[in-house]
């Protein structure tokens, strides 16, 4: 069967706002504003197998030339062969005219052995590991228990073949509150293992704490950085319960309050208070230009009925809207220059890959996010269903 590819961005039959923007990159067409950007990847992708990735591909190939692939699969993708195959199942369900490259990752677990390592670097097609601490998060079980007990040889090992640990950055202690297991795990994990391993290059995945901001920037630029979910930078704590439970924006690590999102929003005396005693809010980091933040989308797609329900799952399901909300971040802190950076340029620089050369184009044109994403097995809910966003992702 040939796929092709049917979209659910179309803009909206309304006037656009115009807005005042820098001029580089944005220009004006018309009343319309435009950003082209270098075809942006995505660091940090949760693409599933079976029907549900043969309904999401298609919104992470429109719009992003890479994605990191993770491995958190039912079973998950342990060995080299597993990632081949589970690459080769990407590459078939991909539609014929999207142009989408895979780069998958390996999940580390307490066996995970060295030449496991040589393997994945040896076969090209691996381009990190990952540690999900056992229980931290979505098919987790199997993650390590003890990282420094049991993964120290495959962590040189890694060290030596420059092969990237991504990390799911939260401690799993029950007796750590929830909104601190970010916090409590950079003192309790990762200052010990860069103080270990300086060379080992550490992604710290979606950061949601000013905490992780300042830890990130603390560190050896080119060894330790960040990816940023759309969620982490625009919902805080409250859309959890916004008029009742809202389960399509729960995930993990779980949103936090607004004073970790921006400062922007407090009084500009306190906001420097504050950001100078404990450093920045992530949209302030994140629209700085600094190379050590890079889009990550974490768009983790879930049936409507395992969010719906009474233990409904983590993960929020954001490839629709991603380059969006992105856009609109960056556009209110008045720094749409920097988000090409941010998009397409620090995620490739950090990982030691070409950036790309095609282009997208966002169009400051409104649109509606569809409510849901029907699929053979049910439907998925995407980030703000049912709203209108002011960015359009365009090709071209
Ligand atoms: N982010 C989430 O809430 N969920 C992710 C796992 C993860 O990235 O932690 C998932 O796989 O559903
Ligand atoms: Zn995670
Ligand atoms: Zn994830």
């Amino acid at each position: 069967m040939i796929k092709t590819l049917v979209l659910p961005y179309k803009a909206l039959n309304v006037p656009s706002v115009n807005v005042v923007g820098r001029l580089n990159p944005v220009k004006a067409t018309g009343a319309k504003m435009e950003v082209s950007i270098t075809r942006p990847d995505d660091w940090h992708l949760h693409l599933r197998d079976g029907d549900l990735l043969e309904a999401v591909i298609s919104h992470s190939a429109f719009h992003f030339g890479r994605g990191i692939i993770m491995p958190n699969l039912k079973p998950p993708i342990k060995t080299t062969a597993a990632a081949i195959s589970y690459r080769e199942s990407i590459l078939k369900a991909i539609p014929t005219n999207c142009d989408f490259t895979p780069l998958m990752t390996l999940y580390l677990t307490d066996t995970t052995s060295p030449e496991e390592i040589k393997l994945a670097k040896e076969s090209g097609v691996v381009y990190a590991v990952k540690l999900y601490p056992a229980g931290a998060t979505t098919n987790s079980q199997d993650g390590v228990t003890d990282l420094f007990g049991k993964c120290l040889p495959v962590l040189e090992e890694m060290m030596k073949q420059n092969m990237p640990l991504l990390v799911h950055g939260e401690v799993t202690d029950p007796e750590v509150d929830v909104f601190d297991r970010e916090k409590v795990f950079i003192d309790a994990i990762l200052r010990p293992l860069i103080a270990r391993f300086p060379r080992l290059k550490v992604v710290m995945e979606h950061v949601t704490t000013e905490d992780a901001v300042k830890f990130v920037e603390s560190c050896k630029e080119g060894f330790v950085a960040a990816t940023v979910t759309p969620q982490h930078l625009v919902l805080n704590r409250n859309s959890l319960f916004q008029g009742g439970l809202q389960p399509h924006n729960y995930c993990l690590p779980v949103l936090k309050r607004e004073i970790h999102i921006a400062h922007l929003l407090l009084p500009l005396v306190l906001a420097f208070a504050i950001a100078s005693q404990l450093g920045r809010a992530i949209v302030s980091a994140v629209t700085s230009g600094s190379k050590r933040f890079f889009l990550g989308t974490d768009s983790a797609p879930h049936d409507r009925r395992k969010k719906e329900c009474s233990c409904g799952c983590a993960g929020i399901f954001n490839a629709f809207v991603a380059l969006s909300v992105y856009a609109k971040v960056f556009e209110e802190a008045g720094a749409l220059d920097k988000l090409e950076a941010f998009t397409s340029f620090n995620g490739p620089d950090f990982y030691g890959l070409p950036r790309n050369t095609t282009k997208v184009k966002l169009i400051r044109s409104p649109w509606k996010v569809p409510e849901s994403l029907p699929y053979a097995s049910g439907e998925i809910v995407p980030m703000f269903a049912g709203e209108t966003l002011e960015w359009l992702p365009s090709l071209v």
